[in-house]
């Protein structure tokens, strides 16, 4: 199969956004935004780095990358519309396996009623798949990591640590007897589900920061607190972890730096916790309570809080390049 008739076999018959005027088949798609705001994001996942033939199949490939853009237009208050793929296919990828890929992706896109515009297809080394994602937020309601004031309650979404975990299992770097909670963990990692329906029902919130758990709690907080300049207070105790993480030796770093979770950290009023509680009951999401956020203490940093000690909680999550180059 060539270029061609591979974009003729992923387009999609059928379109569900009213705002489109053109998808596949130009220069460029169109689409029409109204009174607005366009919202937009790309996440690329290469082979051997986001996701391995050990631990993913084609399938969650697709899944798991496109899950990671909505995760970004979840982080911002936004409802999914669009999205755009660039792929890099060796030739040693079947056309079944790619198939797969696009089988993850569109099962996905349909249950938020996304769709496929465009992308780009080229032959080369290694697998990449990067996803470009459109959405819509109610102007002015971008949630921003700038977003922070002294007072909010600090909250987390779901529960952490757990793609690292899955990931380790299916490493056999670490293992677990419990059948249900292996399958847990592995679930979390391979099919991760984007707090899209969480964040938009907090669309009646005049403020509000988001940023989602891609690199580890560690990270995200570092960014709200530095995009914010306002230093954020977690109490190591309050962190949302499921009931075995805690058999993993070296659980802690997991939870903390782990990453994928794709889960939401959040800054709110106090006066609006309750809303956030409620919104959380409404769409079946766990919410909890990890911190709360002061004035810049000298810079603007992140503190864990353990049995009544405190320490600089630094950006130690995933970084692709290193200082050291
Ligand atoms: N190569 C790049 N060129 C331009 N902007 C980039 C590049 N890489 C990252 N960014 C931007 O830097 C910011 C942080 O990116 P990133 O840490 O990947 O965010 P996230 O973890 O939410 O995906 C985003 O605004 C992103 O668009
Ligand atoms: C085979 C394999 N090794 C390691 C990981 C762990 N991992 C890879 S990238 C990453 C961080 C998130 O990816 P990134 O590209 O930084 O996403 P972004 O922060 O831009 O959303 C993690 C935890 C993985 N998923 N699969
Ligand atoms: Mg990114
Ligand atoms: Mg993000
Ligand atoms: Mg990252």
């Amino acid at each position: 199969m060539d270029e061609f008739s591979f974009i003729n076999s992923i387009k999609p018959s059928t379109y569900s956004q009213s705002s489109l005027l053109k998808g596949i088949g130009d220069d460029a798609a169109v689409f029409r935004a109204d009174y607005r705001d366009v919202v937009t994001a790309v996440d690329t996942m290469v082979e051997d780095v986001h996701f391995s033939k050990a631990t993913t199949e084609p399938y969650h490939i697709g899944y798991r990358c496109l899950a990671a853009n909505i995760s970004d237009l979840a982080a911002m208050g936004a409802t999914p519309a669009y999205y755009m793929v660039s792929l890099v296919i060796p030739d040693r990828w079947s056309e079944e396996a790619l198939q797969h890929i696009y089988n993850g992706m569109n099962q996905l896109a349909k249950s938020y009623r996304m769709d496929l515009i465009g992308g780009d297809t080229v032959s080369g080394e290694q697998l990449m798949l990067s996803i470009t994602v459109f959405g819509y937020v109610t102007p002015g309601k971008s949630r921003m990591r700038s977003h922070a004031r002294p007072g909010d309650v600090l909250f987390a979404t779901g529960t952490l640590g757990d793609s690292r975990a899955g990931l380790a299992l299916m490493l056999e770097e670490a293992s677990i007897s419990d059948r249900v909670a292996y399958d847990f963990f592995v679930r979390r990692h391979q099919l991760p589900e984007p707090r899209v329906a969480f964040a938009e029902e907090l669309n009646g919130l005049d403020r509000l920061a988001l940023n989602d758990i891609s690199d580890g709690i560690a990270s995200e907080a570092n960014e709200i607190a530095e995009a914010s300049q306002l230093s954020l207070h977690i109490d190591i105790e309050q962190l949302p972890v499921h009931p075995s993480m805690k058999q993993f030796n070296h659980y802690l770093d997991w939870v903390l730096n782990g990453g994928e979770d794709f889960e939401l950290l959040g800054a709110v009023a106090e006066q609006d916790w309750p809303s956030v509680v409620k919104a959380a009951e409404i769409t079946g999401v766990d919410v909890t309570k990890v911190g709360h956020v002061t004035e810049r203490m000298k810079e603007a940093q992140v503190f864990l809080y353990e049995k009544g000690t405190r320490k600089r909680l630094d950006k130690s999550g995933y970084t692709h390049l290193k200082s050291d180059r």
